[in-house]
């Protein structure tokens, strides 16, 4: 099966459990794999068969930059509960990254697997 991915997306959060944490806003990055048959956009060559991958990021960017959430765990879920609903998506892999949260480490987080109903 196909997949449609975004790379790398970063988008600014209020995320954290910590007090200093409330107080300000830390970098977040998305990695998304999202099952989608490409065979039809690849047929029609039409951006309106696709799952338009900026869509989707234009749709993550608006939800997570105003979101408070403790946990990454949390924000993971949501954003996965997002696309699954609004997209035509049935299955995802999303990993959510938090550079720098941890002294010696490139990244911290979770990554989510994810299906329509389950
Ligand atoms: N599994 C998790 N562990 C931790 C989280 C989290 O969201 N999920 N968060 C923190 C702190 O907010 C941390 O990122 C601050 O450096 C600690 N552990």
């Amino acid at each position: 099966m196909d997949h449609v991915f975004i790379e790398g997306l970063e988008i600014e959060a209020l995320i954290g459990i910590y007090d200093w944490e409330r107080r300000i806003r830390q970098p977040l990055v998305f990695d998304l794999e999202m099952r989608f048959d490409n065979r039809v956009p690849a047929a029609t060559d039409d951006i309106a068969d696709t799952l338009n991958y900026k869509a989707v990021s234009k749709r993550l960017v608006e939800y997570v930059s105003q979101s408070d959430f403790g946990l990454v765990e949390t924000l993971a879920e949501r954003c996965a509960e997002i696309v699954l609903r609004e997209f035509d998506v049935d299955s995802l892999r999303l990993k959510l990254s938090k550079p720098g949260a941890v002294r010696g480490a490139r990244a911290v987080g979770v990554v989510i697997e994810r299906s329509r109903g389950g």
